[in-house]
């Protein structure tokens, strides 16, 4: 939807605003004094996705320093509980297609995505998650179908930051600008209070610099201060986009900590990333996607059920002989390097069994079980699926 026809939507449409934002707003003007430059706004608007939903950039500013003003206290537990008990899909694809020219990013994708819920987006490059984002971001148009976040397009939402704050891109504050200044002006136009700016970025572990200009920031301190922005209006959702990049082990393992801690607040997480090792013990569910078409979607141990072939790695000292014995049994020797093994077709409880009927001992068992060889196998079948 455009600019302009979501504002012209909001002024024929009363329901979209709250009446009390409504009354108020005509009595509280913004303070003359918070006029700030276009390209700074142009900027932060970039960062929090706002860019489709204002007709221009001096009235979203006008629009969100109003809400700033005004918006009532929001009971994010209140809604986040009746959302949990509710259990209606807090992200949610119907029948989504986006083409650009023949390329069809997505591709008649239908999944949903359940709340207070740790879920995995994994794709192979070009599959098209980003595009997926930002369908649900509402900053790009669906061909046909709908991206529905809590029941309706974001756009629906009065405030929107309430209920998503996104990470897509980590360049996405102004260089000059000090990393506190930043988060403050992404609340005001956000249309939330910024009073606890410094709070954030305490809790992104940018405490110490919040005082200092972004230019020279790291990427992953970049990547800290976006979720530290994208968290000024307290979503109920949030959704990243590869954001461990940049991120050293430490960096990686608070982030999944702060994660799991939405997830025991009852909000609800979508993480695109390509690093598989780090997203296994960290999600809940997974959406597959390849080609812009769904090929999985639900929860991550059913998943690796489906799509992993059970395979076994085994270290012995006569290799050739178990191989052969293995064979024998109608077990499969996927690879062989020196002493060790890799089996397929067979439990452990056999393969041990076979070991010592032929009189072998075995130095080393472990049953591979990963999300990453999961999903290769997923992906290079998808023609098949
Ligand atoms: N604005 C655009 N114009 C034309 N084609 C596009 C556009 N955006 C995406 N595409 C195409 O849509 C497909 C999906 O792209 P998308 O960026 O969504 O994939 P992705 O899964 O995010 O990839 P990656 O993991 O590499 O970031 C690709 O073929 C890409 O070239």
């Amino acid at each position: 939807m455009s600019r302009s026809t979501l504002a012209t939507r909001e002024s024929r449409s009363p329901a979209v605003e709250p009446p009390a934002v409504r009354a108020v707003d005509q009595d509280v003007r913004p303070p003359a004094a918070r006029r700030i430059p276009t390209v700074l706004t142009r900027c932060v608007a970039r960062c929090l996705h706002l860019a489709p939903m204002a007709r221009s950039t001096t009235q979203l500013l006008r629009k969100r320093v109003n809400r700033a003003h005004v918006t009532p206290a929001f009971s994010t537990r209140a809604q986040r509980a009746r959302a949990a008990l509710s259990m209606r899909p807090m992200l949610e694809a119907v029948s989504l297609t986006k083409r650009f020219g023949s390329v069809a990013a997505i591709n008649d994708a239908s999944f949903a995505i359940r709340p207070g819920a740790i879920t995995g987006f994994l794709g192979p490059n070009g599959a098209g998650k980003s595009t997926m984002l930002r369908l649900f971001l509402g900053l790009t148009h669906p061909t046909s179908g709908a991206a529905l976040i809590d029941g309706k397009p974001l756009r629906e939402w009065p405030v929107p930051s309430r209920k998503v704050g996104a990470v897509l891109d980590t360049q996405c504050v102004h260089p000059s600008r000090r990393a506190i200044d930043s988060v403050r002006w992404a609340a005001w136009l956000a249309g939330v209070p910024a009073y606890h700016a410094e709070e954030l970025l305490d809790r992104v572990g940018l405490g110490a610099v919040a005082g200092q200009r972004t230019g020279k920031f790291s990427v992953g301190m970049r990547q800290r201060l976006a979720l530290a922005i994208a968290l000024v209006g307290d979503p109920e959702i949030v959704v990243l986009d590869e954001p461990m990049n940049g991120l050293d082990p430490e960096g990686i393992a608070w982030l999944k900590e702060l994660l799991r801690g939405f997830r025991d607040q009852g909000r609800t997480v979508l993480i695109s990333s390509h690093l598989l090792a780090e997203l296994e013990d960290l999600v809940d569910d997974l959406v597959v996607i390849a080609r812009g078409k769904i090929i999985g979607s639900g929860s991550a141990t059913a998943f690796i059920d489906r799509f992993q072939t059970q395979t076994i790695s085994v270290l012995s000292d006569k290799p050739e002989p178990l191989c052969a014995a293995v064979i024998d049994a109608g077990g499969e020797v996927m690879e062989m390097q020196g002493q060790r093994m890799e089996i397929s077709g067979l439990t452990s409880i056999q393969l041990g069994e076979i070991a010592r009927d032929a009189g072998i001992a075995l130095l080393g068992l472990t049953e591979e079980r990963s999300l990453k060889r999961a999903f290769s196998e997923a992906t290079a079948n998808m023609t098949d699926l």
